[in-house]
């Protein structure tokens, strides 16, 4: 990365790249009075950096529940591409992956058909052998998986596939009828399972949603605009996306998370200005130059 940097014209030495531990570095640096401004990614890690940044500028984009509002009228193969673009790309481990489906009950048998179609088709295995599902990050991440899936199978939730786990690898899965008292109804798994909840009415799912500690984005797939628009005004999410998936977008595009999933804001302007700090220099002239009152 900081080879690209450098081609781009950077003078060596401006930008360097650090890897080690939290323990090792991590909290060394976000205490150091040297640093100026602090943006990091990941989960409730951010919470507690948050605490010992203290008064450091901070910009932290952290987990989310990303949700899919589907509307009667919308166009069915549209929403389970994307369905399969938000929930499974880079196998769901992305703050802005799709977490949870809402469905409208009258169209969700059509919409589960045609997601679980696409899900069959997925390649599973080694990133080397360029799989579209592959290994989770660590043994513990796919534990934590695995403990929503049992839970909520053991509290009624259909699933679409069968469960399989090899070591930290977990094959697609999607899971129906997930009702609220399910844990993978609030978590996110981040990882490759992606879950259903039946609503009755829009207001269900914007209730839903709003109920989350998160606020990163949300989708809503209707072609009534008009409403698409109300709906988007009334999610408590810091971004909606209108017959789309969720994600960050073009870099110019604002990016940030409400509540639990960030402070601050993102984007090439305002990453500039956060990383600026206003100075200012007022001359005292020896005779006042402008006219009081
Ligand atoms: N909003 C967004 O744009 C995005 C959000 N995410 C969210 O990130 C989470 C998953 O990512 P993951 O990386 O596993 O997140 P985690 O919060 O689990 O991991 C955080 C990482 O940050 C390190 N860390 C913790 N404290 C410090 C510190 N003081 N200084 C430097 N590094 C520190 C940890 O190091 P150590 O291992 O040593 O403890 C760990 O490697 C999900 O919740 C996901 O939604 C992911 C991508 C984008
Ligand atoms: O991992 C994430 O969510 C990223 O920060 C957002 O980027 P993406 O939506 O372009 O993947």
């Amino acid at each position: 990365m900081v080879h690209c940097f450098h081609l781009a014209g950077f003078p060596k030495g401006l930008i360097s790249c650090i890897t080690g531990k939290r323990s090792q570095i991590g909290d060394f640096l976000i205490r150091h009075r040297g640093v100026n401004c602090i943006s990091f990614t990941g989960g409730d890690t951010g919470n507690s950096i948050s605490m010992k940044a203290c008064l450091i500028p901070l910009q932290i984009e952290l987990g989310g529940k990303d949700a899919c509002i589907v509307l009667e009228d919308a166009d069915l193969d549209l929403v389970a591409s994307n369905i399969i673009k938000g929930g499974f790309s880079y196998c769901g481990r992305r703050g802005t992956a799709v977490k949870v489906v809402l469905v409208m009950e009258s169209i969700a048998d059509a919409l589960v058909e045609r997601v679980k179609e696409k899900v069959a088709k997925l390649t599973v295995g080694p990133p080397e052998n360029d799989c579209d599902i592959t290994p989770v990050v660590s043994e513990s991440s796919a534990n934590f998986i695995e403990d929503l899936i049992i839970d909520a199978r053991e509290k009624g939730a259909t699933l679409c596939q069968e469960y399989r786990r090899e070591g930290n690898l977990i094959w697609p899965l999607l899971l129906d009828n997930v009702r609220p008292d399910m844990r993978i109804a609030w978590e996110e798994p981040f990882g490759p399972v992606l879950s259903v909840i039946r609503i009755n009415s829009v207001e269900e799912g914007i209730n839903h949603c709003n109920a989350s500690n998160f606020g990163l984005q949300c989708c809503v797939f209707t072609k009534d605009v008009n409403n698409a628009i109300l709906i988007s005004d009334a999610m408590e999410t810091a971004t909606v996306q209108i017959n789309s998936a969720p994600a960050r977008g073009l870099d110019h595009f604002p990016f940030q998370g409400i509540k639990d999933s960030g402070i601050g804001s993102q984007g090439i302007t305002n990453s500039i200005n956060m990383m600026t700090k206003e100075k200012t220099t007022v001359i005292n002239l020896p005779s006042p130059s402008y006219t009081m009152g």
